[in-house]
């Protein structure tokens, strides 16, 4: 007689695919935008990984949107050309060579290697930048910094650094309709023809806002937003962020990504996501299994 008591492993296997039907059903045709950090990219299996996970999403329907980052990559360009560079809150103070090496990694190296990696798992990416198909119009940040001396905050101007200022959708919903993932460098042309540097988590927020899109993940190279205590805070209102600014508990590049995940949230995303970039396959857990990962940011 055939022995027809299943396998435990088997069982959890195919409990995993039933667990994550729910999730494909709700998603379906939704937009997901993916900020890849450059910290999360140090590793080529969670590369790997990550390409997969892009991948997967869109072979079940979503259609996610990979902007990507390389902060560290430009960095040690920047060295290697032994050219000084500094950030302001989080932003790179960009003179116009170090705009045209942000360039060069970003949209020459990085870019091409992403969309290599999402070949190199069965998908189909094509890799642009803000520039391409007037996607993003930059406009010139006006920085800030408090000056602690005299309780006040001065003007500092960080040079070639962007916002989007305008998001054309059009070429990213051309090539998700044609089977394509985009994949985009966050480099734009200003109004004044100046090509400008755009910290990638804003760009990433502002494409999510454009899109209407569901979700907003953002891979890091932290577990999430943690707190003084070094715990993590697995969900915030947009209202916490200020907070968290103003008390110090954030620092550095989580400004920035925390100050983009509520302008998202605010323009109509349904959530952001500060997930952990050293997990493999952290989006995947996060999206089709009922445990959540990372940091929740939603209205
Ligand atoms: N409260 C906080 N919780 C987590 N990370 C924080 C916090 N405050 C500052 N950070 C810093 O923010 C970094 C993530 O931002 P960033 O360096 O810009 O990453 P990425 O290159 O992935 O965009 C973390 O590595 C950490 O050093
Ligand atoms: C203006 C500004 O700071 N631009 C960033 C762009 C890359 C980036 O944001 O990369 P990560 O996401 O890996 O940090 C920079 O020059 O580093």
């Amino acid at each position: 007689m055939t022995d027809h008591t299943p396998d435990a492993a088997l069982l959890a296997k195919a409990e995993t695919l039933t667990e994550a039907l729910p999730y494909m059903q709700r998603y379906a045709g939704k937009t997901f935008v993916v900020k890849y950090g450059g910290h999360a990219m140090g590793d080529p299996e969670l590369a790997r990984d990550f390409a997969e996970d892009v991948v997967l999403l869109k072979a079940v329907g979503i259609n996610p949107v990979v902007v990507h980052g390389g902060g560290p990559q430009i960095g040690a360009m920047l060295k290697r050309l032994g050219v000084e560079s500094r950030f302001v809150d989080g932003l790179r103070v960009t003179d116009a060579e170090t705009a045209q090496i942000a360039e060069m990694v970003l949209s020459g190296s990085i870019n091409k290697e992403i969309v290599g990696w999402i070949g190199a798992a069965g998908g189909r990416a094509v890799g642009i930048a803000g520039k391409d198909a007037g996607l993003v119009v930059a406009e010139k940040v006006q920085g800030r910094q408090a000056d602690k001396l005299q309780g006040v905050e001065r003007h500092i101007d960080l040079g070639f650094v962007g916002e989007p200022a305008q998001v054309d959708r059009r070429i990213l919903d051309t090539l998700s309709a044609d089977g394509i993932i985009p994949v985009v460098a966050p480099i734009a042309i200003g109004a004044d023809g100046h090509t400008y540097n755009i910290n990638a988590d804003t760009m990433a927020g502002a494409i999510a806002a454009a899109m209407g899109a569901s979700r907003f993940f953002l891979l890091t190279d932290v577990a999430g937003v943690l707190d003084k205590d070094g715990r993590l805070l697995t969900d915030l209102a947009p209202g916490d962020v200020a907070r968290l600014r103003a008390d110090g508990t954030i620092s550095g590049g989580m400004i920035p990504k925390l100050e983009t995940c509520v302008a998202a949230v605010n323009a109509g995303v349904d959530a952001a996501v500060v997930l952990d970039g050293r997990v493999p396959h952290a989006m995947l857990l996060e999206i089709f299994t009922r445990q959540g990962a990372g940091t929740l940011i939603r209205a």
